[in-house]
């Protein structure tokens, strides 16, 4: 069985790679990388490490690797004949592959008449409806029907934390032990994809918001507050008092609307949050602030970990969520010259001031409420 996976990185070599070559598949990575595709395709194996106490490996093999940017038929006839894609490049970068994905799928309607399912593992709602909006640009409407006979796009919610590594091997990737990787099952065309370690759910949406709005907007706001009060890694920022209440009070509130909205059993959803934070703890991984930070333009969006829940709770209980607000106020004052959209973000607050420039971001008018309430909290910082 052959499994075409977008995005060789953390994620792809150390979550999503690792339980498709445990469910027997042959993994196709696609990347743009040339250094990770040269060493996949010399050695034909990587290693996993499982940065625990014991430090135990799992070496996948059974892989190769192709270039999208210079070999792309490889890529449109790996699509043609895959069992499964599944892709791990980042939110932004889907529409740049969902051209690969067309022209694999116009090539695979010529070969075959097999169903596939394609499953985006990003950290956003609905990766794999966004991933088949952007395949529609680039099909006729004869394929657009083709697909929508033949082609799954199951949501799905992956969750491992995944560090950038220090391993002097390009290829061998530490990981946490812990996963959770949910699909939404009734998007599934043909059979379900026999991958220990997935679970399927008929209704993805309360577990992708409890898992984006408890562990991103958990791990994102000891990030930017890392930051601001100046600490390297996510461990020791929530060492720090000011960062532990800030970020217990964004808990409690998106706790609160996840329950109320969900039904979430509370002493569970509490157990579910003080697991996550003694994830953030793990000793035995050092995880920068600056990469939990990354993208902070994309973190502030209307639909991602700090604005999404906070426009939930404002319209749950008719008020706005003040620790939230402070998030985003420590997110607003991010800085990190090598992550471009915090230069671009620090540009446009520069430019346009507080409340034009996060409201922009946000897609919200300048005299929403939880603008406003920003606005009050980066003046009290
Ligand atoms: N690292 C983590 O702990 C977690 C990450 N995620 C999500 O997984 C996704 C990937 O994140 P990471 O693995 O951390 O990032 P990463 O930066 O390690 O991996 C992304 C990979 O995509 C590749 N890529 C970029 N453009 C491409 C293109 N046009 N075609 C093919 N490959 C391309 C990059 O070269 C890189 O190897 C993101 O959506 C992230 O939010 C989700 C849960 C945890
Ligand atoms: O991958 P993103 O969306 O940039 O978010 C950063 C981090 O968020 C997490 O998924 C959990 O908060 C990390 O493991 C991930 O790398």
């Amino acid at each position: 069985m052959l499994a075409v996976h977008f995005g060789a990185g953390n994620i792809g070599r150390g979550f999503i790679g690792s339980l498709l070559h445990r469910a027997g598949y042959e993994v196709a990575f696609v990347d743009v990388n040339e250094d990770v595709i040269h060493a996949i395709q010399t050695r034909g194996q990587y290693r996993v490490i499982f940065a625990g106490e014991n430090q135990e490996e799992e070496v996948i093999d059974q892989i190769s690797a192709i270039n999208s940017s210079t070999n792309p038929e490889k890529v449109e006839q790996a699509v043609a004949e895959a069992d499964l894609v599944t892709t791990a490049v980042g939110p932004n970068v889907l529409p740049v592959i969902a051209k690969a994905i067309a022209s694999g799928l116009t090539q695979r309607f010529q070969q075959t008449e097999e169903p596939l399912n394609v499953i985006a593992c990003e950290n956003m709602v609905g990766g794999s409806s966004v991933l088949k909006d952007e395949v529609y640009k680039h099909v006729t409407a004869e394929e657009q029907a083709l697909i929508a006979q033949r082609v799954g796009f199951p949501d799905s919610a992956v969750d491992r934390i995944v560090p950038n590594q220090k391993q002097d091997d390009p290829l061998a990737v530490a990981v946490e032990p812990y996963y959770e990787w949910v699909v939404e099952q009734p998007a599934i065309r043909g059979e379900v994809p026999d991958v220990p370690g997935i679970t399927y759910v008929d209704e993805l949406k309360p577990f992708i918001e409890r898992k984006l709005f408890t562990v991103n907007t958990g791990h994102a706001t000891i990030a930017y507050a890392g930051r601001y009060y100046g600490y390297q890694t996510i461990k020791e920022a929530l060492e720090a008092e000011e960062v532990y209440a800030l970020v217990k009070g964004v808990l409690d509130e998106t706790g609160k609307v996840l329950v109320t909205t969900y039904g979430f059993e509370p002493k569970e959803h509490k157990d579910y949050q003080a697991k996550i934070l003694e994830r953030f703890r793990n000793p035995y991984i050092s995880d920068e602030v600056t990469r939990v930070g990354r993208g902070p333009i994309r973190k502030l969006g209307n639909q991602d970990r700090f604005v999404r829940p906070a426009l939930l709770y404002r319209e749950v209980f008719n008020e706005t969520p003040n620790y939230v607000a402070k998030a985003i106020a420590v997110a607003l004052l991010y800085k990190n010259a090598e992550d471009q959209e915090a230069v671009d973000l620090e540009n446009k607050i520069n430019q346009q001031g507080f409340a034009s420039g996060f409201a922009e971001i946000a897609a919200l008018e300048e005299d929403h409420p939880l603008v406003k309430e920003v606005v009050k909290q980066v003046q009290s910082l």
